[in-house]
């Protein structure tokens, strides 16, 4: 089986301890639900995953490239609450995330704006696509947020409680469409969530973050 992270004797705190030895290999195409009492640590985790924190002692290892590029999809917490103070369209966010990663000049327009139309229609937006984005509902908004990160061609996503403030439907949409990028095009997900009754079929493995410690809880979980 194909790596895709590896977390080794991985240790942080602030000003007192976080992580506590965390180890963990995650393999390609894994869809992984991460639970946890407030505060335990889970965004503090996957900060240190994508390379915002660094871990006091300890190794993240990414290893999926594959000719892809190695950038990781990462959706932080509530983005849904910070609002745009101007008039944008979803395909202008994924477009500018695409500049941003490209480089202004050295991509056809043409091309940006096929990549982004494609980003969207994979998150079931094609249609709204020239919408005023803040006139979007939180799960349409959090589903252009997703195409600003798949549009990186990333095989690895990592969101913190993407269902946060959206509408049941909207919830099982977004998980719907996160289950087919997962099966489909392979791409390993990780989801820190505070709803796993909802959640859990999704999953192939549940981990709990509970007093520093990372532990299995698929099985204790589901039955
Ligand atoms: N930048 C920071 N400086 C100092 N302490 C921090 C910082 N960020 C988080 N913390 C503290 O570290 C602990 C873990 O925070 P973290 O946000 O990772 O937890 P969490 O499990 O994601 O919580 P929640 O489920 O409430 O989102 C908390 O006690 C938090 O107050």
């Amino acid at each position: 089986m194909e790596k895709s992270i590896v977390l080794e004797n991985l240790n942080f705190g602030y000003d007192k301890k976080i992580l506590n030895n965390i180890n963990l290999e995650i393999t390609r195409g894994e869809f992984i639900g991460i639970v946890g009492p407030n505060g335990a640590g889970k965004s503090t985790l996957l900060k240190i995953i994508i390379g915002q924190l660094k871990p006091n002692s300890g190794r993240v290892k990414i290893l999926e490239n594959n000719g892809k590029d190695k950038s990781i999809g990462y959706l932080k917490q509530m983005n849904i609450e910070v609002g745009v103070s101007f008039p944008i369209t979803p395909l202008e966010i994924v477009m500018l995330n695409l500049y941003n990663q490209m480089g202004l000049m050295k991509v056809p327009n043409k091309k940006i704006k096929n990549m982004a139309l494609n980003a969207l229609s994979m998150v079931n937006l094609q249609e709204k696509a020239y919408y005023n984005y803040n006139n979007m509902s939180g799960g349409e908004q959090q589903r252009v947020l997703i195409a600003k990160e798949l549009v990186k061609n990333s095989n690895i996503l990592i969101f913190d409680e993407p269902t946060a403030g959206i509408d049941q439907d909207s919830k099982e949409l977004l998980f719907n469409i996160l289950d087919h990028l997962n099966k489909k095009h392979n791409i390993t997900i990780i989801i820190v969530t505070h709803e796993l009754e909802f959640s859990k079929k999704y999953f192939n493995r549940i981990l709990k973050l509970e007093n520093g410690e990372l532990k299995d809880y698929s099985e204790v979980n589901i039955w």
